[in-house]
């Protein structure tokens, strides 16, 4: 099992170390554009595959997509030097404050 910490510390030793025939390192090349572009394209393949689970892999088809959006988005944080205990420490900031309706300011006080 792969979690999504030693997934980012995979990305980084990409950056760090590149390896010949990577895919990360192919991204990390070809840059920011080309890495938001993927960013976006596995963006939309998850919501396509959540509306309509495709042939191939049924209901897989969904967490298909939706690792490879996490993988893409590790390759983005890792490219614009966000570090993913910086993901987590926000996580963990918004944890019980954003969860109850109620709580929300009245959009008249933003
Ligand atoms: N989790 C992933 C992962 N998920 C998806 N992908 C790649 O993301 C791409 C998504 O497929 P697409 O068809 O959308 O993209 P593509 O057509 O290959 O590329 P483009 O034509 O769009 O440029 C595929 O090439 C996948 O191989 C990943 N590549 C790598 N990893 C992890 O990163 C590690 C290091 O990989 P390398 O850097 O390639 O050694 C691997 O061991 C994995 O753990």
């Amino acid at each position: 099992m792969q979690n999504l910490d030693e997934l980012y510390n995979l990305v980084k030793e990409r950056q760090n170390n590149p390896k010949k025939g990577s895919y990360t390192d192919y991204l990390f090349s070809e840059g920011l554009d080309k890495i938001l572009k993927k960013v976006g394209e596995e963006s939309t393949e998850v919501i396509v595959a959540a509306k309509n689970p495709g042939k191939k892999r049924g209901d897989g088809e969904l967490v298909y997509e939706s690792a490879d959006l996490l993988y893409h988005l590790c390759v983005l944080w890792a490219q614009q030097g966000v570090t993913f205990d910086q993901i987590k420490e926000e996580l963990a900031k918004r944890e019980g404050l954003m969860s109850q309706f109620k709580d929300r300011p009245e959009i008249k006080d933003l």
